[in-house]
């Protein structure tokens, strides 16, 4: 029974069934991940977007609070082609409508070929067409979500493992995942989690071994301020990032930014690193690329697919930032060594 709609830019009308109820819109975008739905669910950086499974089946191993990401569900919007239950009823309880037994694989290739698009979701016994379309009337492009960081960021400065004795890390939060704190804790660093538009003197207070820009959802030039802290300090504390925190570093010294047609969001994503031609797969989820480094960055590493920037550095000034998630999870662990570097850096 079909009692779910989406629909997309052009007024097009997807019919699929309802498994979590309500109206919604936001960016449709898809992940090819075929494992690691709840740490994809509670990844902050699908923050208003609506996440496509291109995996056909979504919650054949249930839903386990130790593998999430942060403390709710992030995406607007689920799509899969078939959910469990279990995974259904997650979703209803945290109100974000989700929706099965519709063609995904359609999806995917529409999106690959129109590239990221403006959806609107309305799923239950009531919902009609005209609601799918007054929701998609209603969204806005994510470059236009300007505030994104107040929706995903710490409140109040929060510090992790604080009698370590090792590194200690100043994360301006943009919307981090658990695990790159998990990953410096490991380290035994010392973590301060400052909400993403803290100043620099809220981050000098910390007398931080190194300034650590997290991933976040959304445009990167919506986070001036993490920029123009990244401006002050450069030289003077050394910088590492992650995904929207290598993009902030970039758009800070001099580089630019631009939105990709649909992005990288998977966990097979193959990198190169151009210094020991060694390959990796990677764990990604962004839809911005560094589309000019600046020249105060040399590019590290590259994708396979498409050579957009995937490492960045400046050995003087000690900056170094990925564009993947070396954290992973959900995916591979072929760049957990990436928190040996940064705190390698940090110790210098
Ligand atoms: N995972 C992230 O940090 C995503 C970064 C940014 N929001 C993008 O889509 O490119």
């Amino acid at each position: 029974m079909n009692d779910a709609y989406i629909a997309v830019e052009g007024d097009r009308i997807i019919e699929a069934r309802a498994r979590s109820q309500g109206t919604t819109r936001g960016e449709l975008v898809f992940t090819t991940a075929y494992t690691g739905y709840e740490e994809s669910l509670t990844d902050p950086s699908y923050e208003e977007q609506l996440l496509t499974f291109s995996y056909p089946l979504i919650g054949n191993y249930g839903v386990r609070k130790e593998r999430f990401e942060s403390d709710r569900v992030h995406p607007r919007g689920v799509l899969a082609r078939e959910m469990t239950e279990d995974v259904a009823q997650w979703l209803q309880s945290q109100d974000v409508p989700a929706v099965d037994h519709l063609d995904t694989r359609d999806i995917v290739t529409e999106i690959r070929d129109e590239g990221a698009m403006k959806a609107g979701i309305a799923a239950g016994p009531d919902a009609t067409e005209a609601d799918a379309l007054a929701e998609l009337d209603e969204c806005s492009h994510m470059s236009s979500h300007t505030d994104i960081g107040a929706q995903v960021s710490v409140d109040e400065p929060t510090i992790h493992n604080p009698d370590g004795d090792g590194t200690r890390v100043a994360l301006l939060d943009c919307g981090a995942k658990g695990s790159i704190i998990d990953s410096l804790v490991a380290r035994d660093a010392t973590v301060h989690s400052l909400p993403y538009d803290a100043s620099v003197s809220d981050v000098e207070s910390t007398e931080p071994d190194v300034l650590f820009v997290s991933n976040g959802p959304g445009d990167p030039e919506n986070f001036e301020q993490a920029g123009e802290v990244v401006s002050a300090l450069v030289g003077d504390v050394p910088l590492a990032g992650i995904c929207l925190g290598q993009q902030v570093v970039a758009n800070a010294l001099g580089g630019r930014t631009e939105k990709m047609e649909f992005g990288h969001r998977g966990v097979n994503q193959p990198v190169r690193d151009l210094r020991s031609d060694q390959v990796i797969m990677t764990t990604q989820n962004h839809g911005y690329t560094v589309a000019d480094p600046g020249d105060k960055l040399n590019v590290t590493q590259v994708n396979v697919n498409d050579e957009t920037p995937e490492g960045l550095d400046n050995d003087s000034l000690n900056i170094i930032t990925r564009q993947y998630h070396p954290e992973a999870n959900p995916g591979p662990n072929d760049s957990l060594s990436f928190f040996d570097d940064v705190v390698a850096m940090a110790e210098k």
